[in-house]
């Protein structure tokens, strides 16, 4: 504890507070909740995944304002049966592998957790109809690396153009991707994004008419009817969602193979929290050139002396890999769209 607290400040000085809740070490430790999974979020309501049941939830008291969000792993009390009418309570949070983020618009200073745990951001573009849009999906890219998730580009509707153009934009970040089709003549491979997908928790974001459904239809053909259910149990009576939503992949022996989390709410992403310190530590190599940069060094394009730019001309960094870096940074500071 020691320097915690200055003589100035104020909490030194503070009156003895009358205690009318119990201290946080005092309350209960609620040795008999049981673990849960946030499937989705609706309205103060929680939809949780317990031993294979899907359980309503609300916050308990001691939780307080802390947030709970689609992909936290919880604690809960309470009724755990998932019968119909019954409510547990949410009692913890578990510490969070990572978050995802978003300011609410570029101008809003206040940062809000869309998903958590999550290790991989899938950005669903279209290949074609509608165009792909690169200033939408470097945005996804640099909320992706701030948040500590690995991209992955999913290039949709292969049947309708060729992903060639579009990839030479991202091959020098090192931007993994995989193309799928869903219509046409050969349509329904795919393995290649199971792959990618097994083991892990993977956010899908992609912007109206891209295949997001189509694809997550296919990825998990019981996704509808699922989300159906839960919207009849929470009275919103609709097959679609509008919040984010934790689906488990079915593996080939019935047995889950990851999880995906669909984002049919999600059409902005603010940046304006992420510091280009974050974002340059996703990629290490160009890291490592700017230990010599003016304090304050943003590495962007008008910055003088930027180590970036001395590496360049000294031939040991690779000015395309440079350049999109920087064309990332400033995607950060444009219009919030999608
Ligand atoms: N040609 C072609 N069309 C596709 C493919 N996948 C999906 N589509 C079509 O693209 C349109 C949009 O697909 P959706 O899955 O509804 O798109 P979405 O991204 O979920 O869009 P929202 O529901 O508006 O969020 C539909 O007409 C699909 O049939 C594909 O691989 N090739
Ligand atoms: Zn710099």
């Amino acid at each position: 504890m020691t320097g915690r607290y200055s003589e100035h400040d104020h909490e030194h000085y503070e009156r003895p507070r009358r205690r009318t809740r119990p201290r946080t070490k005092d309350r209960p430790t609620y040795a008999d909740a049981v673990d849960a999974r946030v499937v989705t979020v609706d309205r103060g309501r929680f939809t949780l995944l317990l031993d294979g049941r899907r359980v309503m939830a609300m916050k308990s008291r001691p939780l307080g304002r802390k947030g709970v969000v689609v992909g936290d792993h919880v604690r809960v009390v309470g009724d755990t049966s998932g019968a119909d009418g019954s409510l547990a309570r949410i009692v913890e949070v578990v510490e969070r592998t990572t978050t995802l983020r978003r300011t609410a618009d570029d101008d809003d200073p206040v940062e809000r957790v869309i998903v958590s745990n999550a290790d991989q951001l899938v950005v669903v573009t279209a290949l074609a109809d509608p165009e792909p849009r690169p200033r939408l999906i470097d945005r996804a890219l640099v909320a992706a690396y701030d948040a500590g998730m690995a991209p992955l580009l999913c290039l949709t509707k292969a049947d309708l153009a060729d992903p060639e153009t579009l990839l030479s934009t991202y091959r020098s970040l090192g931007v993994p991707w995989v193309v799928t089709q869903l219509k046409g003549e050969g349509a329904g491979d795919l393995t290649e994004l199971r792959e990618r997908l097994r083991g892990r928790t993977s956010v899908l974001v992609g912007h109206s008419g891209v295949g997001k459904s189509t694809l997550v239809n296919a990825l998990v053909p019981d996704a509808g009817r699922e989300v159906g259910i839960v919207n009849a149990v929470t009275g919103r009576g609709r097959h679609t969602s509008t919040s984010a939503y934790l689906l488990e992949l079915p593996g080939e022996d019935g047995r889950g193979e990851g999880w995906i989390i669909d984002t049919p709410g999600i059409r902005s992403f603010g940046l304006a929290h992420v510091q280009p310190e974050n974002l340059i530590e996703a990629f290490p190599d160009l890291d490592e050139m700017t230990e010599s940069c003016p304090r304050g060094c943003t590495h962007g394009t008008d910055e003088p002396e930027c180590g970036l730019d001395e590496a360049v001309e000294a031939g040991e960094a690779d000015v395309d890999r440079v350049e999109s870096f920087r064309r990332l940074l400033a995607a950060r500071e444009a219009s919030s769209d999608w």
